[in-house]
């Protein structure tokens, strides 16, 4: 296994140092080592992923396991957790041991399967928490999302098996009868356009019910892709109690407003839908302070035929993991603390994920990725790794480049292009 020698790397904004790895680990050992000059380059522990969806099985002409993960470890990311709204859902310990395996055989991340709430996402049955759970992919975040689990028994019954491993429920908070036919956001934009709207209140009453379900079982409930001031105000409350909640922001909700809608150009698409300036700027601000714990990409890979279609027929969702951390180093400027704790450790934490998200110290494996803050990039959809290229960000210049990544010391990414 050949051992790396980081010349020169600020760690996490730290004061130029050498990062030695060997044998997997960071290490202060002595001995030959490639050396690889890091001087300007910012080394953090590998981005994790709570929310990517990877398609696989069932859509791989959308993205498959290993296509994700190549864009995934492009994107500095050395774990990411796939969402179950594949097909078959990943409802059983068979699909979910299926996407684990694909993901060692890939070998770019680690790769976790989140398991499905409900039989199917159908949210009527309980699927097989437990097997999931007692299975090799050892599943303890189970999400419907797409869907929100909205049967309120549903949902108490699923906190409740949970509690039992402390697993987690990552809810899409979405009242369906709220939504209906909703293309996106209901404010301004949308009646101007003519659009049937989906109102703010319909993620706001969800997160307002599921916290105190959560509190009442005790359990532990993680907010999907958080989009309205609202919601922030239901988390804060919610975590001033004591209750046991974490919220992901996705970066085009950081970014992103729903004025774009008005170019009908479904690329920005996308559920929850983008909201407005003032959702934008609460959102940021509960991000600084912890309100929002973790960046999370929605990673929403989609063939050309479901996006490059008419606004009312497109599938909702963006490509994210290429351009996560660019969009999130746009946004809060070099505080590399800050996004080492909100883009890795607290999603590690979060998720128990041993190894990852953990300080660049002798002994820790060597998972992390190295950026270039002073370098920009155009993002050009045909560049990208990832079998999809709906991303809204094609021809904007985004600030930061991934140099390198590492899973375990082995390369995944040098000199910005994937190792295999
Ligand atoms: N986030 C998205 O816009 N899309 C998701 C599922 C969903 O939440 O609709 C997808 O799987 O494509």
């Amino acid at each position: 296994m050949t051992s790396y020698l980081l010349r020169g790397v600020s760690v996490v904004g730290a004061a130029p140092t050498d990062l030695l790895i060997r044998d997997g680990l960071i290490s202060t050992e002595e001995g030959p080592a490639e050396v690889i000059d890091a001087a300007g380059l910012v080394a953090l522990p590998g981005l994790v992923d709570l929310h990517t969806h990877l398609r696989e099985p069932g859509r791989e002409d959308a993205e498959t396991v290993e296509t994700g993960s190549r864009a995934a470890a492009l994107g500095g990311y050395t774990a990411v957790f796939a969402m179950a709204n594949t097909s078959p859902v990943a409802d059983t310990a068979g699909v979910v041991e299926q996407v684990w395996r694909l993901g060692r055989e890939a070998g770019l991340v680690d790769v976790q399967p989140i398991g499905a709430v409900t039989v199917g996402l159908a949210g009527k049955q309980l699927a097989e928490l437990g097997a999931m759970a007692t299975s090799a992919a050892g599943v303890r975040i189970f999400s419907d999302d797409g869907h929100c689990v909205a049967d309120p028994r549903l949902m108490r019954r699923a906190l409740e098996y949970v509690k039992a491993f402390d697993g987690i429920i990552a809810q899409h908070a979405e009242e369906p009868r709220l939504t209906e036919g909703a293309q996106m956001h209901e404010g301004e934009v949308s009646t101007r356009l003519g659009l049937t709207g989906w109102p703010a209140v319909a993620e706001e009453a969800i997160i307002a019910r599921d916290v105190l379900l959560a509190e009442h079982v005790g359990s532990r409930l993680h907010v999907c892709h958080v989009s309205t001031a609202g919601s922030v105000e239901v988390l804060r409350q919610a975590k001033a109690r004591g209750v046991r909640v974490t919220a992901e922001v996705t970066p085009h909700h950081l970014l992103l407003t729903d004025e774009l809608a008005a170019s009908y150009d479904p690329v920005y698409k996308v559920n929850p839908p983008l909201r407005t300036q003032s959702d934008v700027l609460a959102l940021r601000e509960a991000l600084i302070e912890g309100v929002i714990d973790i960046v999370a990409t929605d990673h929403a890979p989609h063939a050309v035929e479901d996006k490059e279609c008419e606004w009312a027929y497109a599938r909702p969702g963006m490509v994210g993991l290429e351009t996560a951390l660019p969009i999130v180093l746009s946004i809060l400027g070099e505080q590399w603390d800050l996004i080492a704790e909100r883009m890795s450790r607290a999603p590690a934490r979060i998720a128990g994920l041993d190894g990852h998200g953990t300080d660049l110290a002798a002994g820790a494996p060597a998972n992390l990725t190295l950026v270039d803050p002073s370098a920009r990039r155009v993002v050009d959809p045909a560049e990208l790794a990832s079998r999809s290229r709906n991303t809204p960000y094609a021809g904007t210049t985004l600030p930061g480049r991934i140099v390198a990544t590492f899973l375990r010391g082995e390369p995944t990414v040098l000199d910005g292009k994937a190792v295999k």
